[in-house]
């Protein structure tokens, strides 16, 4: 029966003034405002019954200050309120509304205590009372207005009765209260306890309908919307009052372009309290549902009377889905996401989940999200960012498919799943989805939907082992103290059905979205079908539904079919939004909204039940409780970590102990090294004296005079002179000694037997050169008899080379041995990095020692070379000597050699002031016999050369060596 009474044709702006039923107070909630707080006073009348006032507010009949405004605002008293309703008005034409809400206007986790709202105190407070100035005003009217209880109140009890359906928040659910009798602070989750648990829902205020209270009860009954039989909606109120399980709420979108004059909103009636739209036009009829939200209810009225509490029941450890239904342009998104100003159910159920946490102290939680979309009857990760071929763009993701198993029934893989942490994490990872949405723009919305979205928050819980703080408290933490509860929450926003399109794409989007609708609504229609006696809907029968035919039934699925607490949000338009035609059309979507929603609240029957905690990590055999092998992983990490920690201890032991033993090697080695050198000094020293002790008894064996001067006369005369310079350098080591040892020229025993005097050197040097006096220094001994003094020097530069040719070995084994020990001191330094630098530092010293060798041993090579020429010019000398003997020998008869002798030796005494003193003279008697032909021989000799000298066939080289011509040689 129709209770509206028709609208004046032209509305008055002032507030009604007609009578109204008192107001309704609730029995649980003191309100500030003076209403009566009589029960028999909470039925408020329909507002239908109102003159109908089209203001420019748009205050539907539905709208009036019926509601209980009051209680909500009580509830957030100490908030902000808005001085203004929300603009009913809705956006203006063109004007396109943000629909994907900032990060920096989510709601964070409630600060405020002490306060009953569920919500943040911003900008959600503010949102939540719009409104509150009219109602007010409207409420002081309504006071005025007698009640009226006709056959309205027959729905009293079970939707807009509020003094009989509102319940004390105190009264909600033991589970949601018991929380606040633990104390263990942490969570798995790490949040901030709050100074104070809030332990009241405020939406108690708003449950004008159904909850999820009883949830053990599934027989109970949805109404058939379209029934006008008032009786049989009397008996069906009953049974509504044992449901709770499935909520079915219709939103009613503010119009933005209707006007006063337009048919079509006279035709509505939309009835909050009563939760009751009827429609007297064609195919009209009375629509009761369990929530109708009028154009001015906000989004967090919405949540409270539709979602919050099935929020909370998914906390405890039930499966709930929160589903948005309806008409493109008519407001899912707006209800689900919300605006900054005015968050949605997602934002909000987000909050409500961390305040849950916040107040369940002794239990751990793990949150997992995942968001979907269905696109065309394909399904899309929006989580998972898409792949780069290898050309640069952009990889087709992995398809989707949708399994099922027993455990976790209908659910789609590869899905990428986040694990979050804080409401603003898990805020940030659904806006990251919303942005990877498609929208388009169709004739009704310019930035529709244009795909089926659905988050799905996965909650693990389990019981907190009183006393284990942290997971780091003690090793008891990782014992698991119960089993783990895992609960699902799908917060989903389908795609708007859609009549006509233009674009092909959108026509394309259209068929699948509207297939996938009509398959819903199939499906939901022949689910009464499918009822058995007691109302449940049996597995076998189930089959024949056709979940399959589209991919958003087959995952709403166990949500259809009883697994799963239930809201559904059918969002609708009424008014014009031009002409009368578009209405029209709107009206038949409308209507058809309606339709589809009140066969969900007949026909969907929940039987959820709380999951089951599945104990020890074998229980969940698909391993879902992601808590338990999280723990177990972190049991096993810590395991890992005192392994591993060990391990490093030790290596750094050992590593220590391999650094003492290359020390004390390095030591050792240092230690032989130092050995060897003084070794080598040692044997140094050693050849040294042995040279000098050579070098003594070659003076000796040559024969000292008394005057210890030394002769070089014959040495000049022959003209085998020495240089001073070389012979020096000859002994530039061993003979350090030549210039401390004093070789005295051996006194010449002249045949008269005169005391030989000592030899005065000419004025000349040794080598000849005027002016060079240093062959007294320098020479080695001379006794005159120039085949002895070769063969002294040769033997001496002999024992010399052989001294050098030591001298050279012994450098380069010493070089070796400075090789070698570089060598393991630069592997030690590898081995041991830490030593690199002084390793190097080292290694640099042998460098520079090996080039200090290098040089030494090229001079002496070059001492060698030189020494090498003058033995063989000796060499050379001594053979011409030889030949000249030879010749000699041969060619010259006795008296010849005899007066040629002392023809030879008068030339000679007279050539000379005093005759040298041979050292033959010193020698033994055999020795001197042996030695006086050769005497004789060398004397031939000296003159023979001196002649040559004379005559310029020996030519002195500037090196004071000689060089004899070649003709002559
Ligand atoms: N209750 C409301 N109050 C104010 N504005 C609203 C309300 N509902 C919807 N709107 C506005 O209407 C426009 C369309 O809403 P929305 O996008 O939520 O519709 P929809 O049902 O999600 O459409 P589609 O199915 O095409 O995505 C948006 O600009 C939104 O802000």
């Amino acid at each position: 029966m129709a209770t509206t009474i028709p609208r004046p044709s032209r509305p008055s702006l002032n507030p009604p003034t007609g009578p109204l039923p008192s107001l309704p107070v609730p029995k649980s909630r003191k309100s500030t405002a003076n209403v009566p707080t009589s029960p028999a006073s909470s039925r408020a009348p329909s507002t239908s019954l109102l003159p109908t006032a089209a203001s420019n507010r748009a205050v539907s009949s539905s709208a009036l200050p019926t509601r209980p405004y009051k209680h909500h605002s009580n509830s957030t008293s100490n908030v902000p309120t808005l001085s203004t309703p929300q603009s009913p008005a809705g956006p203006a034409p063109g004007k396109i509304l943000r629909k994907t809400i900032s990060i920096g206007a989510f709601p964070q986790p409630p600060r405020s205590v002490g306060r009953n709202s569920s919500h943040p105190p911003s900008p959600l407070s503010a949102s939540a009372t719009p409104g509150e100035g009219i109602d007010n005003k409207l409420l002081a009217v309504a006071k005025s207005i007698p009640a009226r209880e006709s056959s309205l109140r027959r729905k009293s009890t079970r939707v807009s009765g509020i003094g009989t359906t509102l319940r004390s928040p105190l009264g909600s659910p033991s589970l949601i209260n018991s929380s606040d009798k633990c104390v263990s602070p942490s969570t798995l989750l790490n949040l901030p306890s709050p100074p104070q648990s809030r332990t009241s829902s405020p939406q108690g205020s708003y449950a004008t309908g159904t909850t999820f209270e009883d949830y053990g009860e599934d027989e109970a009954r949805g109404r058939d919307g379209a029934s006008a039989d008032h009786g049989k909606s009397d008996k069906q109120t009953s049974q509504k009052d044992s449901k709770g399980n499935v909520i079915v709420s219709v939103r009613v979108r503010p119009d933005a372009g209707s006007n006063e004059g337009n048919k079509p909103e006279l035709e509505w009636m939309v009835d909050g309290r009563r939760s009751l739209i009827s429609y007297r036009g064609k195919e009209g009829g009375e629509y009761y549902y369990d929530n109708v939200f009028t154009t001015h209810d906000n989004n967090a009225r919405v949540y409270d009377s539709a979602a919050k509490r099935l929020v909370r029941r998914v906390m405890e450890g039930y499966h709930g889905t929160v589903f948005a239904y309806g008409m493109t342009g008519t407001g899912k998104t707006f209800s689900m996401q919300g605006t900054a100003t005015s968050p949605g159910v997602i934002p909000l159920a987000i909050t409500d989940i961390f305040s849950f946490i916040r107040e369940t102290p002794n239990r751990e939680f793990l949150l997992r999200v995942s968001y979907l979309e269905i696109y065309n009857e394909k399904i899309h990760d929006l989580l998972s960012a898409p792949g780069v071929t290898a050309n640069g763009q952009a990889a087709p993701q992995e398809e989707i498919k949708l399994r099922e198993d027993s455990k976790r029934g209908v659910y789609a893989t590869p899905l990428k799943e986040e694990i979050v942490q804080s409401p603003t994490q898990l805020l940030r990872v659904i806006a990251r989805g919303d942005n990877a949405r498609r929208t388009g723009s169709t004739q009704f919305n310019a930035r529709s939907s244009r795909s089926h979205a659905v988050v799905q928050i996965v909650v693990e819980s389990r019981e907190r082992i009183p006393g284990s703080g942290s997971l780091h408290e003690s090793k008891r933490a990782a014992i698991p103290p119960g089993g783990v509860r895992v609960s699902t929450l799908s917060l989903i926003d389908l795609a708007g059905s859609e009549k006509a399109a233009e674009s092909k794409e959108r026509r394309t989007e259209g068929a699948h979205i509207n297939k996938s609708l009509l398959t819903l609504g199939t499906v939901i229609a022949r689910l009464s079908t499918d009822k058995d006696k007691s109302g449940n809907v049996s597995d076998k029968d189930t089959k024949h539904l056709p979940y399959r035919d589209s991919k958003l039934t087959r995952l709403l699925q166990p949500a259809l079919s009883g697994n799963s607490l239930v809201s559904i949000l059918c969002t609708i338009q009424i008014g014009a939004a031009g002409s009368v035609a578009a209405a029209h059309s709107h009206t038949g979507e409308t209507l058809n909204t309606l339709k589809f929603a009140s066969r969900a609240k007949n026909n969907i029957v929940s039987h959820a039940k709380k999951a089951e905690e599945a104990l020890g990590s074998s229980a969940d055999a698909g391993s879902r409780a992601l808590l338990d092998r999280y723990r177990m992983e972190i049991t096993e990490l810590r395991k890992q970590l005192e392994t591993q920690n060990k391990a490093n201890q030790d290596a750094k032991k050992e590593v220590e102990e391999e650094e003492e033993k290359a020390r004390e090697r390095e030591a050792e080695v240092r230690h032989e090294e130092q050995m060897l050198e003084m070794q080598l000094a040692r044997t140094a020293l050693k050849e040294r004296i042995e040279h000098l002790n050579r070098l003594i008894l070659s003076s000796k064996s040559l024969g000292v005079n008394a005057n210890r001067s030394f002769s070089a006369l014959s040495l000049q005369h022959r003209g085998s002179t020495i240089s001073n310079n070389e012979f020096n350098t000859t002994s530039a080591r061993s003979s350090t000694s030549h210039s401390h040892t004093t070789l005295e020229a051996p006194q010449r025993q002249s045949s008269s037997g005169s005391t030989a005097a000592p030899l005065t050197p000419p004025s000349t040097g040794s080598n000849g050169i005027p002016g060079d006096n240093h062959s007294e220094d320098d020479s080695i001994g001379e006794n005159g008899d120039g085949s002895a003094t070769a063969a002294v020097q040769i033997r001496a530069l002999q024992a010399d080379l052989a001294d050098k040719n030591r001298y050279i070995s012994t450098l380069e084994k010493r070089l070796l041995q400075a090789r070698r020990s570089s060598h393991s001191r630069v592997s030690m330094s590898f081995a041991n990095s830490h030593r690199l630098n002084g390793a190097l530092g080292e290694d640099g010293g042998a460098e520079s020692l090996l080039k200090e060798k290098d040089a030494e041993i090229a001079d002496l090579r070059a001492r060698l070379d030189d020494k090498d020429r003058m033995v063989s010019a000796l060499r050379s000398a001594a053979r011409k000597r030889d030949v000249a003997d030879l010749s000699i020998d041969t060619s010259s008869t006795s008296e010849r050699r005899t007066s040629s002798f002392h023809r030879s030796e008068s030339s000679v005494a007279s050539s000379f002031k005093a005759t040298p003193v041979s050292p033959v003279g010193l020698l033994s008697p055999a020795i001197k016999e042996r030695t006086r032909g050769v005497e004789e021989m060398t004397r031939i000799l000296d003159e023979m050369i001196s002649d040559r000298v004379e005559s310029g066939q020996l030519i002195r080289s500037s090196r004071n060596s000689i060089r004899v011509p070649s003709e002559s040689r």
